[in-house]
């Protein structure tokens, strides 16, 4: 079985405030492909980002990611090698940058606004799919980047990493204070809440950035 998990990062339209915005925002984006509903996606996923079941032959998906207020990324996890031993395959797999593709049936897709594939490394993952609420954030505009997936599939690898390959918070921290001390003209107020949910009731983490200049 293959494990993958998702991170949605999502930009909110408002100007940040001293309390997170409770706006959401939704894309208008349409995939080309003919959608079917009712079918289970191999991820649970949000607002716009509702993966899109389609047939092969009506590739390639364009995503104008940068007109989207929230994205959702996926990243597989290479298998363990306990699951190597245990003989566990592969079931679903990066198909290129935006799509996954079950190995079984090939006909099976699902479209995101972007797919790392095992070997990504989390700085790849950040400099894709965080750095720019980061940088929206320290304009004002209020971020949320969450991840979510079934245990093990690398949630805490991704958020929070370890020394050799730190995660997405420890990289968000450091590009923040970066970007304080170049901008030495501006004052930052900064809240920072970080979340972890866990055991059914709900199950990811969430961390958000207020930057704002009073
Ligand atoms: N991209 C990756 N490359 C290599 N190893 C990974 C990767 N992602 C996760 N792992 C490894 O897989 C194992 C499970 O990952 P992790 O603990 O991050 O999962 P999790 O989703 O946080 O699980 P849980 O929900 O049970 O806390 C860990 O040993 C981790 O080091």
């Amino acid at each position: 079985m293959a494990f993958r998990q998702g991170l949605v990062s999502k930009k909110l339209s408002s100007r940040a405030a001293n309390s997170p915005s409770s706006s959401t925002t939704s894309s208008s984006k349409q995939f080309p492909e003919t959608s079917v509903e009712g079918l289970s996606s191999p991820a649970s996923s949000t607002a716009r980002s509702k993966s899109h079941y389609f047939h092969s032959e009506s590739l390639p998906v364009d995503v104008q990611r940068s007109k989207e207020n929230v994205t959702v990324t996926v990243r597989f996890r290479p298998l363990s090698q306990r699951e190597i031993k245990l003989g566990e395959e592969i079931a679903w797999y990066a198909d290129g940058e935006t799509i996954v593709r079950s190995e079984n049936n090939a006909s099976i897709a699902y479209a995101y606004d972007k797919v790392f594939g095992p070997t990504t490394t989390t700085r790849q993952v950040y400099d894709v799919a965080a750095q720019h609420v980061i940088s929206g954030a320290m304009e004002g505009i209020n971020g949320t980047i969450f991840a979510y997936g079934v245990t093990s599939s690398g949630k805490t690898h991704t958020m929070h990493g370890d020394q050799r390959s730190p995660g997405i918070i420890p990289l968000a921290v450091k590009d923040t204070f970066s970007i304080i001390q170049e901008t030495p003209s501006r004052e930052y107020l900064l809240r920072v809440s970080y979340l972890e949910i866990y055991n059914e009731v709900r199950f990811w983490s969430v961390f958000q950035f207020y930057g704002s200049d009073p």
